[in-house]
């Protein structure tokens, strides 16, 4: 399939930055990969950078890119169709614009602003109109990947901080802290550099096991360098119950804050939690991402890896044989779901 990547020209930052922003937006939301846009504008570039954070994805944004630099760049894997009022009508050319983008390896959008000249028209592989009256660049461009597309953009999943969860009435956001925030917690939480290094290493070896199976790598990044962030506040057993209501107090989603409740060893089950005069509720890792950071933890000391055996025998020798059995449990399952070892991961 060949990329889309959209042209802006005639780009007036003072009087555009809206609408061209609004192009971007249109083109990362419909299925393009990235923008090029004629004059130079940091604003629109780093509004592009904190829409691709908060919404995921990995859409590009250049600006500074003169037509005459923009029209050099082009090559002969690159289909170049110009969105006008005045080209033939889109119904009539979508399926040989398909057609010929099935050989190449770049699909170039040209959309202006003010008036464009005559070398784009010639330039074109199709002049395209999207009826012949006077309408928005962002509708044109939109209509045009819908069709270019069938209307499969529409199922685009991108994951970034947030999740829009909308229902009849509205919406609830759900916040997923990216590696910068979940430092910034730690931090401002007063972790010290001992913590915070455990916690990287444990996510170290979490993300690696994460890629070798299907799950929420937000949830596994987030939850891994969170999961011990209940140690600002207590080192004991209840650290984990602290560390959950850190996760609540700073608003982050439930998927996370669940990780980090039942991350201690393999689990708590019901009867020990009350032993040990916790809630009297289960703390066992049930969702994959659950599964994962806990396992992640044992494979960790400080922040150095440890070998499951040893982990186990540590457990053992407290007298913990329970909790060790369900470690090694818990390390073969998550084995098994990675199709591989994971007490050979190396960090
Ligand atoms: C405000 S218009 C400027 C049109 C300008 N007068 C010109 O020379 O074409 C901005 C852009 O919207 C797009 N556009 C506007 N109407 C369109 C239509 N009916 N079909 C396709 N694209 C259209 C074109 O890409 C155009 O360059």
């Amino acid at each position: 399939m060949a990329e889309i990547v959209i042209y802006r020209y005639g780009h007036r930052p003072a009087r555009d930055k809206r609408i061209t922003t609004h192009v971007a937006l249109t083109a990362r939301a419909m299925g393009a990969g990235s923008i090029i846009i004629d004059t130079g504008d940091r604003g629109i570039e780093e509004n592009i950078v904190a829409v691709n954070r908060n919404f995921g994805g990995h859409f590009k944004v250049q600006t500074g890119v003169s037509i005459e630099r923009f029209f050099n760049s082009l090559g002969n894997n690159d289909l170049l169709v110009h969105l006008t009022m005045y080209g033939k009508p889109i119904m009539e050319k979508i399926e040989e614009i398909k057609e010929a983008s099935r050989e190449k390896d770049r699909i170039v959008v040209f959309v202006g602003a003010e008036k464009v000249p005559g070398i784009a028209y010639a330039k074109s592989n199709f002049n395209i109109s999207v009826t012949s009256q006077p309408i928005s660049e962002v509708s044109a461009l939109a209509i045009f990947l819908d069709r270019f597309l069938d209307g499969n953009e529409l199922k685009n999943e991108m994951k970034g901080r947030l999740d829009i969860n909308p229902n009849e009435r509205g919406k609830t956001i759900e916040y997923f802290p990216d590696g910068r925030d979940c430092m910034e917690i730690l931090l401002n939480r007063g972790a010290n550099d001992r913590l915070i290094e455990h916690c990287v290493a444990v996510n170290e070896v979490a993300m690696i096991i994460s890629e070798k199976m299907d799950c929420d790598r937000r949830v596994v990044n987030a939850a891994s360098l969170l999961h011990d962030v209940g140690r600002t506040v207590t080192n004991d057993i209840k650290h984990a119950l602290e560390g959950y209501r850190i996760c609540e107090e700073e608003h982050i989603s439930k998927k996370i804050s669940e990780v980090v409740l039942k991350h201690t060893g393999a689990g708590i089950t019901r009867d020990e939690a009350m032993e040990l005069g916790l809630p009297d509720l289960d703390f066992m890792p049930e969702t994959i991402e659950e599964k994962i950071v806990a396992c992640a933890d044992n494979l960790v000391i400080g922040n150095r890896r440890i070998d499951i055996n040893d982990q186990v025998q540590r457990y053992k020798n407290k007298g913990l044989d329970k909790a060790a059995t369900r470690i090694k449990e818990l390390y073969e399952n998550v084995s098994s779901k990675a199709k591989m070892d994971i007490n050979e991961i190396e960090i």
